[in-house]
């Protein structure tokens, strides 16, 4: 448990930031897919991406990808295609509560041969690889837009391509346009028209070198801290204002409702708080196009002793927690009255709490990032601070750079 506390809200800092874990994880699977023709340059540090590089690595019957959902979803459905290999994957305790069965249905449908070794529609799996020759799919968009990029990006292997018809609300949208985006950058024309996508069958492509913006997810928490801290200016490297990822909505979000401005120059984003900003009295954003800054937005909007009705959120109880629960527990300990539906969150107003909360964070690097920043205002305690390696080993480092105390307790 580490307590985290500073002195002063005159914040300044130059960071470097690792990859995206999203872009780096595609990407790593295409390279495997595709015989390493990719130069791949700022992959992502973060244990996801390390779990997935040893996974596509590993000559062994058996993978554990630990807590990495992309990496889970990912490679069941390499594993599905790789002839004449027997896999067993699985992963952490709660990754055998995150379901699988909508992707293992489509890939069944495909005709993969996928069976469940504990409980049905949830890891862990065996994967009997083989050669699939259909080429059309429905699935239902609506749970996770991480089983629809997986089918993509085997697509690619498929002799006759793949169509895919997405039913239902589309969740996570801009998660399938990086995919898109990406594959296009590799070189393969797959294309997404309403409800439907395409990817043609592609035996090779060019060799190319690419870089991978760093992470914005990660970047969120300090759009949070320049928010709450009125003389602070931050960079981070390297971000582009045109970014292929989804949480890039950051710049548009804590400009309109935090009062952050963003500066782009030669891969270097300046953040810097307005201090004449007004604030609404309450915060209404609709999340689904942006899951993992949910977690950033809610404890910003305490920091800021903020209402908020944030929506969109029904994917966040199937992710590396109950994402709302766990809101609603800790940010409880502010003094919030935290109010929590199947797909929402609302802050109502806020009652006296008791000095230095105790914060959990529920195997959940999420949990413990965003709460960092409400150091500025309060001393906090942080349990299993290392969690924040799921995405971003550095993360606490990072954080003395910026001069904030962190103690061991
Ligand atoms: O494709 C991806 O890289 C991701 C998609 C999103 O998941 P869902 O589609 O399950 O919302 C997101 O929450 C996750 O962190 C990464
Ligand atoms: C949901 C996340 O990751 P994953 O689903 O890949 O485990 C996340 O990083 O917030």
């Amino acid at each position: 448990m580490i307590q985290i506390s500073r002195s002063n809200t005159n914040i300044k800092g130059d960071l470097q930031i690792t990859g995206s874990k999203s872009e780096s994880n595609r990407l790593l699977l295409l390279n495997q897919l595709f015989n390493h023709v990719l130069k791949l340059e700022n992959i992502s540090n973060s244990e996801d991406s390390q779990l997935m590089q040893k996974a596509l690595s590993n000559p062994t019957d058996t993978i554990d990808i630990h807590h990495a959902g992309t990496a889970m979803r990912f490679l069941t459905a390499y594993y599905s295609i790789q002839e004449g290999r027997i896999i067993t994957l699985t992963g952490s305790d709660r990754m055998r509560q995150r379901p699988i069965g909508v992707l293992v249905d489509a890939l069944r449908n495909l005709g993969a041969d996928i069976s469940y070794i504990e409980n049905e529609g949830y890891p862990p799996l065996k994967i009997v690889g083989k050669k699939i020759s259909n080429s059309v799919i429905t699935i239902p968009a609506n749970v996770s837009s991480q089983y629809i990029t997986a089918l993509m990006l085997i697509g690619t292997q498929l002799e006759n391509g793949l169509t895919i018809t997405l039913e239902g609300k589309i969740i996570s949208i801009p998660y399938i346009q990086m995919s898109i985006q990406l594959l296009s950058r590799i070189g393969v024309n797959a294309e997404m028209i309403s409800q439907e996508i395409k990817v043609p069958y592609t035996p090779k492509i060019e060799k190319k070198t690419l870089q991978v913006e760093s992470d914005w997810s990660s970047a969120s928490y300090y759009y949070s801290l320049v928010a709450l801290s009125p003389a602070s200016q931050i960079s981070i490297s390297t971000y582009y204002k045109d970014s292929l990822q989804g949480d890039s909505a950051l710049e548009n979000i804590y400009k309109d409702n935090f009062g952050v401005t963003s500066f782009f120059e030669n891969g270097k984003l300046t953040l810097k708080n307005n201090p004449e900003f007004i604030h609404k009295d309450t915060i209404t954003l609709d999340l689904n196009y942006t899951p993992d800054i949910a977690q950033t937005i809610a404890a910003t909007c305490v920091g800021l002793g903020l209402k908020c009705h944030l929506t969109g959120l029904e994917t966040l109880k199937i992710k590396e927690t109950d994402r709302l629960q766990a809101l609603q527990n800790e940010l409880t300990k502010f003094g919030a009255i935290v109010v929590i539906t199947n797909d929402s969150l609302t802050i109502k107003g806020y009652n006296i709490f008791e000095e230095t909360p105790v914060l959990a964070t529920y195997n959940d690097h999420r949990m413990a990032m965003c709460m960092a920043p409400l150091a500025v205002k309060f001393p906090i305690q942080i349990e299993n601070e290392m969690v924040v390696e799921k995405s971003y080993p550095t993360f606490w480092q990072n954080w003395q750079q910026l001069g904030f105390d962190i103690k061991h307790l």
